[in-house]
């Protein structure tokens, strides 16, 4: 689920796009990257890192020019190396570097026909560099000249659509003519278009993966780009947008509104925190449902995600709310840390119980979801061992039961705790006296409520339908094999990748 964000202005764009990813970092912790132009060079600074680490003074001043893009990384496909953080770059037609948030399903078959049909060699095993390369070779069937007209940028796009397959929100910068972006025709993905007046006079265009980050560098939010849509702003500042995807529909991965998205952003015209006040009382009506005898003194959140959601639990239950776990806010989000090891040793060094929440209550504990069960089993270790009588558990979302293929790891079924497993034996395994989940028609309607619109959500972890259509049990089974923690780690040691890298440039 990485963040995407690109400028198109008539001032500087290095500090914008620097406080956008710093904004956007929830979204990938593994490596941080910027492409801006000047004249008629990229300048690029790419690394394994956060935001704060990746760029230092140095690298800031050499980013110059008026337009840029940059990526913050949470990998999906191929490795974690340096070599595959984004924007990729390619340098015909013209020059274009692209950042991509999403997954490919047919990264495999686009790679092997890039190089018979396109004769485009593919250095990684990065589904982003495949995207790149094909609309490189789409916008160089369009014409031969040195100019692009926003007419064979659509046709471009469009072909893009006919070809790949899965989740893709883009932004790409084409040296001498303009900031091209665009999302797949199910707008799997998020993606909003701002902008802001200049202080020097002209209007400057922002593209970005959640409206927060146009909040935090001044732009307003103009609207959602649309499923198959594509905006393209010329290097002069005109702005054109053209639909290109033959049928758009709007399935947008649900899973933004339940974990990935900042509470503050707006998504498809949904607040990201008013669906979590609704996911609170749906769930909160259902626990006064299905739980007679409630005998809870207490309701905790598990920071940092799920607060809003237990806040609205605790209301409709009229139960206490106590923030009875202190988070280290100088640990990041777990669950899209790369390793189990990692991950686990993580929730402890992240949470720490204050006891006299705990000592003697039954409590509800409430998260978001219930993914690999990391959490929750250590949660409720620390929950007992902070004194608690009992210890109840509720999940904002139905259970995780299939691997997703379009910008969340989770690439094994046999990971996923609630994989084959009834919600009895879930509950036995991460050691509560009580478990339950948000059944996925409240949680659709939580979103719903705000945008009707939304007739449709991607949401394959919880149904294993795609909406793709073309993912079959050879793809996930190939999925698994390539990407399982065991063979993720394996990967780190062994491989070693051909880097190009134009960092040293001034
Ligand atoms: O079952 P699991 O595999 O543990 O995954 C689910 C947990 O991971 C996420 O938290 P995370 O620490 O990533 O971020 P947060 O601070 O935003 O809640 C999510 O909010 C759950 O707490
Ligand atoms: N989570 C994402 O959006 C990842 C983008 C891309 N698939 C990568 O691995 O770099
Ligand atoms: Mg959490």
């Amino acid at each position: 689920m990485c963040g995407i964000v690109g400028i198109q202005g008539t001032t500087p764009v290095n500090q914008a796009l620097y406080d956008a990813l710093t904004v956007l970092q929830h979204r990938g912790q593994d490596a941080a990257g910027i492409v801006t132009i000047s004249g008629d060079t990229f300048r690029q600074r790419k690394a394994n890192g956060l935001v704060r680490d990746v760029f230092e003074e140095r690298h800031m001043e050499r980013l110059i020019g008026n337009v840029g893009i940059g990526h913050v990384r949470y990998p999906t496909a191929g490795s974690s190396s340096v070599a595959q953080a984004q924007p990729f770059y390619v340098n015909s037609p013209f020059g274009i570097a692209l950042a991509h948030n999403g997954n490919l399903t047919n990264a495999k078959e686009l790679k092997e026909e890039q190089f018979r049909v396109a004769r485009r060699h593919i250095n990684t095993t990065s589904d982003s560099e495949v995207l790149i390369n094909v609309l490189a070779h789409e916008l160089d069937q369009q014409t031969q000249k040195l100019h692009l007209e926003p007419g064979h940028v659509f046709a471009a796009v469009s072909r893009v659509h006919e070809q790949v397959r899965g989740a893709y929100a883009t932004v790409a910068v084409i040296i001498g003519q303009g900031m091209l972006a665009f999302r797949d025709p199910n707008g799997i993905r998020p993606l909003v278009l701002g902008k802001r007046e200049a202080e020097e006079g002209g209007v400057e265009y922002m593209v970005a993966s959640e409206s927060v980050a146009l909040d935090a560098v001044g732009f307003s939010l103009i609207r959602d780009v649309a499923p198959g849509e594509a905006v393209y702003i010329t290097e002069q500042g005109e702005l054109f947008t053209q639909q290109c995807a033959a049928e758009p529909q709007h399935q947008s991965c649900i899973f933004e509104y339940v974990y990935f998205a900042r509470p503050d952003s707006f998504i498809d015209k949904v607040s990201v925190y008013g669906a979590r006040v609704r996911m609170g009382q749906k769930l909160g009506a259902k626990i006064a449902r299905e739980w007679e005898d409630l005998d809870i003194d207490v309701v905790i959140p598990i920071p940092e995600t799920s607060c809003d959601i237990a806040l609205e639990i605790a209301q409709n239950l009229n139960i206490p709310y106590r923030q009875g776990f202190v988070k280290n806010r100088y640990i990041g989000r777990t669950f899209i840390m790369p390793g189990q090891q990692q991950r686990k040793q993580s929730v402890r060094r992240k949470l720490n119980a204050i006891p006299s929440e705990f000592a003697g209550k039954n409590v509800l504990l409430v998260d978001d979801s219930i993914v690999r069960g990391t959490t929750s089993e250590q949660i409720i270790q620390m929950a007992r061992e902070a004194g608690a009588r009992k210890v109840y558990f509720a999940s904002a979302a139905p259970e995780i039961r299939f691997p997703n293929v379009y910008g969340i790891d989770m690439p094994s079924a046999n990971e996923l705790i609630a994989y084959g497993r009834e919600v009895e034996e879930i509950c036995k395994l991460i050691g509560a006296d009580g478990l339950i989940f948000q059944d996925l028609e409240d949680l659709e309607d939580a979103v719903r409520h705000f945008n009707p619109e939304l007739r449709r959500f991607e949401t394959s972890v919880f149904t294993g339908e795609y909406v793709t259509q073309d993912v079959n049990q050879e793809y996930l089974d190939d999925l698994n094999a390539q990407r399982n923690d065991g063979a993720k780690q394996k990967d780190s040691i062994d491989n070693s990748h051909l880097e190009i890298y134009n960092e040293g440039q001034s």
